[in-house]
């Protein structure tokens, strides 16, 4: 084994760093024997240098993050600040001052990924990511290494532990939003704008990340469809449960039937309770990824949390530390197929809709009718009257596959019936 350590500068001891870093101590002799080298934290880079950091020697912190990534001693920087900027600026310097970097910062590679790839390939480094996406779960490594030989024509899953704790506790605690929520923050699951989870921007980040990994091509946050989960209500879940389903909010990253096209998307969608993914509870995470030779596999396990996204941040350490000893790098971007991202219009699917209507004879046809001009098949309508609201019933409709523009014009031309006083809820069905 190698005596001189290979040096790892932290930027970051929030959630996530303060893990990475007892772990560095904690298990040092286990990783310098898997690395064949020991590793030492060599500095820290910190916004609040008073607070106290257990484990943490004090003579290693420092509020001054470009000085470290610069000092040219530095093997790798593991950054776990988040958000665009300053971290995209220090891992641009660690690489142009020869470090490699690890970071688990999805937002920030599903914005710049491609720029970040082309500098450290031009320095001849490594990034890695494994923790930006679905946290502890092995997925980028598998989607890239293991299923580098296959062609993978689905990945669809759940990838943001908060909304899917909050979604959780609703469903079977009948709890509030605000509620849940709250404990989702206090397990430091949530990020430190909520804003990024239930408004689905963290969840579409990965979907970037994922579909531009398995589909080869280059797919940004902005080619990815977002809808939050704010919206889903008591009365969804129970219209969810009347069809035998839950509610989940789904990343689906889809090849086109063609194979010329791809589409990412992230929204809440209803799931039969006997898709596995129904079975997903609290933070976990759960991946489904359905390709040629392989067929359909799942990962699963913490999506969220200090620990368990520290374990994929030093996995990727160890990786890189590896690479840095042998003098080589780790697969870069695969971006040769170059698909174009369609847009949501094209994405084809079912839905559930909910619609406030007259109670009166005639209008179920008119409905139906509606459907049927926009070339919207319906598999299921269910119609109840509600005693309290003065001649008005709900109608719920189930449709066959439909595109979404489709859908879209159905549904504008359904707000134009006086018939129809209001659409109380539209929701894609999945997983069937
Ligand atoms: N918390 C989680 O469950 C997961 C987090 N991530 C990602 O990991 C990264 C870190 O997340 P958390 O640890 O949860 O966030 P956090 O907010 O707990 O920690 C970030 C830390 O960075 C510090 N910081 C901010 N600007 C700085 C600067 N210029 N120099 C030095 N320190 C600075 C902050 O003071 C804070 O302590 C983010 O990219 C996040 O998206 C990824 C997967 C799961
Ligand atoms: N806020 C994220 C953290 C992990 O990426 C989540 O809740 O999944
Ligand atoms: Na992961």
């Amino acid at each position: 084994m190698r005596t001189r350590p290979l040096k790892v500068a932290l930027l970051g001891c929030g959630v996530v760093g303060s893990e990475v870093a007892r772990i560095m101590t904690t298990h040092a002799d286990d990783l310098a024997a898997r690395i064949g080298a020991p590793v030492e934290l060599a500095g820290v880079a910190v916004r609040r240098p008073d607070r106290v950091r257990a484990g943490i020697d004090p003579a290693l912190v420092t509020t001054d993050a470009t000085a470290l990534v610069k000092r040219g001693d530095i093997d790798v920087v593991v950054e776990v600040i988040g958000g665009i900027e300053p971290a995209r600026s220090l891992i641009t310097a660690a690489f142009e001052h020869g470090a490699s970097v690890v970071s688990a910062n999805k937002a920030l590679l599903a914005q710049d990924g491609a720029a970040l790839h082309a500098a450290a390939e031009e320095h001849g480094r490594d990034l890695y990511y494994e923790a930006a996406v679905a946290g502890a779960i092995p997925l980028i490594r598998p989607l890239r290494e293991s299923l580098a030989g296959d062609k993978i024509n689905r990945v669809m899953g759940i990838v943001n532990g908060t909304t899917n704790f909050i979604l959780d506790k609703m469903d079977s605690t009948g709890a509030g939003y605000q509620e849940a929520l709250d404990e989702a923050t206090a397990l430091g699951y949530a990020e430190a704008d909520p804003t990024a989870d239930v408004e689905g921007f963290d969840a579409a980040a990965k979907a970037a990340i994922l579909a531009g990994i398995a589909f080869h091509t280059r797919v940004r946050l902005d080619d990815v469809h977002r809808e939050g989960m704010t919206e889903v209500t008591a009365a969804d879940f129970a219209s969810a449960k009347a069809m035998g389903c839950t509610i989940k909010l789904l990343a689906i990253c889809e090849r086109a039937e063609d194979g010329a096209s791809v589409t990412a998307r992230v929204h809440p969608a209803m799931i039969p309770l006997t898709h596995p993914l129904a079975s997903v509870r609290g933070a976990y995470n759960a991946v489904f990824v359905e390709s040629d030779a392989a067929g359909q596999l799942m990962f699963y396990g913490p999506g969220a949390g200090g620990a368990p996204t520290a374990s994929a941040v030093l996995g990727d350490l160890v990786a890189v530390c590896r690479n840095r000893l042998d003098g080589s790098t780790g697969p870069g971007e695969s971006a040769y197929a170059a698909l174009p991202v369609s847009p949501m219009g094209e994405v084809v699917t079912r839905y559930h809709i909910s619609l406030d209507v007259a109670d009166k004879p005639g209008v179920l046809a008119q409905v139906a009718t509606v459907f049927a001009e926009h070339g919207v098949s319906i598999d299921t309508v269910r119609q109840q009257g509600r005693p309290d609201s003065d001649g008005e019933a709900s109608l719920v409709v189930v449709t066959h596959r439909a595109s979404d523009a489709a859908l879209g014009g159905t549904v504008e031309a359904l707000r134009k019936l006086d018939t129809v006083r209001g659409v109380a809820s539209i929701m894609r069905v999945e997983g069937e």
